[in-house]
């Protein structure tokens, strides 16, 4: 277990150093192997980043993203984060950003389509932003689904799954393609990103107990062999 602890005084100074972090790490990736993989928190807290990071000049088209986790919505829908993804980095020409979901957003066929997706992306990621809720959810890894255990599993044969959560989250109650615990950890950097009390208040109960099922974000804290850079601000 291991993670390094950044705290900021707003999230203004998140947002520029968390770009900075990820502008090195395309940077780092181009230069050793001429192309970058990210995967990208949806929800609603990183958004800032990515659009911080979009109004950098990069060779935008040797990058490819997509989302660590999607809800099962049409793309034209306000909850979609590949949808929201493609919007906030409008302005990095060329970047690809693969979908987890199909465009009509069926769950069974996005299961299907994020699974060849990612048969074609099998590198590990240069750098993989992670959020978290306040049930301690990360990606769509959420406590309680009846998923979770196959999506946590380290020798997974799959790196997608589909997870219903239950309860249903009222701000998204949609059933979610998530990558599994295992594809997100095959990654050169891992930030996480938390702001406000609450939060930091679960964080630090997830740091204190190694309980993946009941605080699915222990399990990335607390995995061997990886570090976790955990970007806090109020
Ligand atoms: O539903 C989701 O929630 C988490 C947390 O979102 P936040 O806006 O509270 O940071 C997010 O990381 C995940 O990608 C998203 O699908």
């Amino acid at each position: 277990m291991a993670w390094i602890e950044h705290d900021y005084a707003d999230t203004a100074a998140l947002t520029a150093a968390v770009a900075g972090h990820l502008h090195a790490a395309c940077a780092d990736a181009l230069q050793a192997r001429g192309r970058a993989l990210l995967a990208l928190a949806g929800g609603r807290t990183p958004f800032p980043i990515y659009r911080a990071l979009a109004a950098e000049s990069m060779p935008w088209s040797d990058i490819v993203a997509m989302p660590g986790d999607d809800r099962c919505v049409a793309h034209a829908h306000a909850a979609s984060n590949v949808a929201a993804l493609r919007e906030a980095f409008a302005a990095a020409d060329g970047l690809r950003i693969e979908a987890l979901t199909v465009a009509e957003g069926d769950a069974q066929a996005s299961l299907r389509h994020a699974r060849d997706m990612l048969a074609r992306n099998r590198d590990a990621f240069d750098a993989v932003v992670l959020g978290m809720g306040e049930d301690a959810h990360t990606a769509s890894l959420f406590p309680g689904a009846e998923a979770l255990p196959a999506a946590m599993t380290m020798d997974a044969r799959e790196d997608a799954f589909l997870v219903v959560p239950d309860p249903l989250p009222p701000e998204a109650p949609f059933p979610r393609i998530t990558l599994g615990l295992a594809r997100l950890l095959r990654a050169r950097g891992l930030h996480l990103i938390v702001t406000g009390a609450r939060k930091r208040d679960v964080l630090r109960a997830a740091q204190a107990t190694h309980d993946p099922l009941r605080m699915p974000i222990s399990a990335l804290l607390h995995a061997p062999d990886a570090t976790v850079h955990i970007h806090w601000s109020p």
